[in-house]
């Protein structure tokens, strides 16, 4: 060892204000006017939500951009990533709430169909793998747009095909599975996903997350009974039958709008989108790099310990017996739960500036102020 200090920056966005690479940027910046000689390197880190494609691109995977269907039907560019027939497909690129034109929700009409052309259009590249990273969308279907968009049909009773979205299923009389694009029993397909809910009930997707996409609670009442219908109608479905009630009742099923449920379908594995994205993103060779850990995200609080991607980078990396700090814009969780984590100490952009709204608005610079900080306390 040659006394030059290593670390590693793996951190996800702060929604709102900077993105994950910006991160990097900004505390490797912060880092170096302390320490000019410290060697830092960026793996920018995504839990499979949005922001997925961005942080496989910065480890070196091909962006590609294809025209799809946003929520709504109206097309809208979308990427996902390509490395040596591995392809990261982010639903939140075709079927993301920030899709929505004028980003008016539209819980019950909201289709997962242009995610189904991503997953094309990684098929049509060739891919072997395919790692599809869920969350953030604007949708609550099933999966069923995603479906029709490989080749599923879904009919109601005059044989017509349903209205998009989660609402038009409430008229589903049938569904004919067989017409699925058959290079998908070729492929992996594996669910990123950092939500263990269930397709329907008090857990599932329209209850918990139905509301944030604009369902009031009648709507979550339609589209819980929407989806359940989805399922059993599915349970009569040549060549699906029993296993459409077993994924349903599956953890992660419920995720971005029951469109786990839908990858199920698919043959899909699922896995805790964090763990997931640190494999493909190559994170073990690079934590053995590494003697201190910079992980961190917009909001650290409650959530972040249930699979976010600060949690997952913190775990890996203690159990590698490195040390690991976080940054963050807001800092909701007390320093016992950071501990529990693995998370030595979390440093606030609030800290350096009481002012909530200039965190927000001025968050790289006083980022790189809090990265001196950190610098100070670990690599002085
Ligand atoms: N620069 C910032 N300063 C203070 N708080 C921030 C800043 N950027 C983001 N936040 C907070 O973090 C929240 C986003 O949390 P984040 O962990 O990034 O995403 P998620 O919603 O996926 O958990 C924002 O709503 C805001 O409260
Ligand atoms: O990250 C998320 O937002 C959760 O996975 C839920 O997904 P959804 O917001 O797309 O329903």
């Amino acid at each position: 060892m040659d006394g030059t200090r290593r670390v590693l920056v793996a951190a996800d966005k702060f929604k709102g204000s900077l993105t994950a690479v910006e991160v990097a940027e900004r505390v490797t910046a912060g880092l170096r006017r302390v320490v000019p000689d410290v060697r830092v390197e960026a793996l920018p880190v995504a839990d499979g939500g949005d922001g997925t494609v961005a942080a496989a691109v910065a480890a070196g995977f091909e962006r590609r951009e294809v025209r799809v269907a946003g929520p709504l039907g109206d097309e809208v560019t979308a990427a996902y990533a390509l490395r040596e027939g591995t392809a990261v497909v982010e639903m939140a690129e075709a079927s993301g709430l920030q899709r929505l034109p004028e980003g008016v929700l539209a819980p019950l009409t909201a289709s997962t169909y242009g995610s189904g052309e991503l997953l094309r259009a990684a098929l049509d590249a060739g891919a072997r793998t395919i790692v599809f990273g869920v969350g953030g969308s604007a949708t609550t279907d099933g999966g069923a747009g995603m479906l029709a968009a490989l080749g599923a049909r879904f009919l109601d009773g005059d044989g017509q095909p349903v209205a998009p979205g989660g609402g038009g299923l409430a008229a589903l009389a049938s569904a004919d599975l067989s017409g699925l694009d058959p290079r998908l029993s070729d492929v992996e397909l594996v669910l990123a996903s950092d939500v263990d809910n269930p397709l329907t009930g008090p857990k599932g997707a329209p209850a918990v997350y139905g509301p944030q996409k604009g369902a009031s609670p009648d709507d979550v009442r339609a589209l819980d009974a929407a989806l359940g219908h989805l399922a059993k109608v599915l349970e009569r479905t040549e060549g699906v039958g029993a296993r459409a009630a077993g994924y349903a009742a599956s953890p992660g099923a419920g995720a971005a709008g029951g469109v786990g449920f839908g990858a199920m379908l698919l043959g899909a594995r699922f896995r805790p989108g964090i763990e997931v994205m640190l494999d493909v993103l190559g994170f073990a060779p690079a934590l053995e790099r590494a003697e201190l850990v910079i992980t961190g995200e917009g909001s650290l609080d409650e959530q972040t310990l249930h699979g976010k991607a600060p949690a997952g980078v913190a775990a890996a990396a203690r159990a590698a017996g490195k040390e690991v700090v976080a940054v963050c814009g807001r800092l909701a969780l007390p320093a016992e739960a950071l501990g529990r984590a693995g998370i030595r100490r979390a440093y606030p952009l609030t800290d350096v500036e009481p002012d909530v709204t200039k965190c927000i608005a001025e968050a790289g610079p006083i980022l790189e102020r809090v990265a001196e900080g950190i610098a100070r306390d670990f690599l002085a």
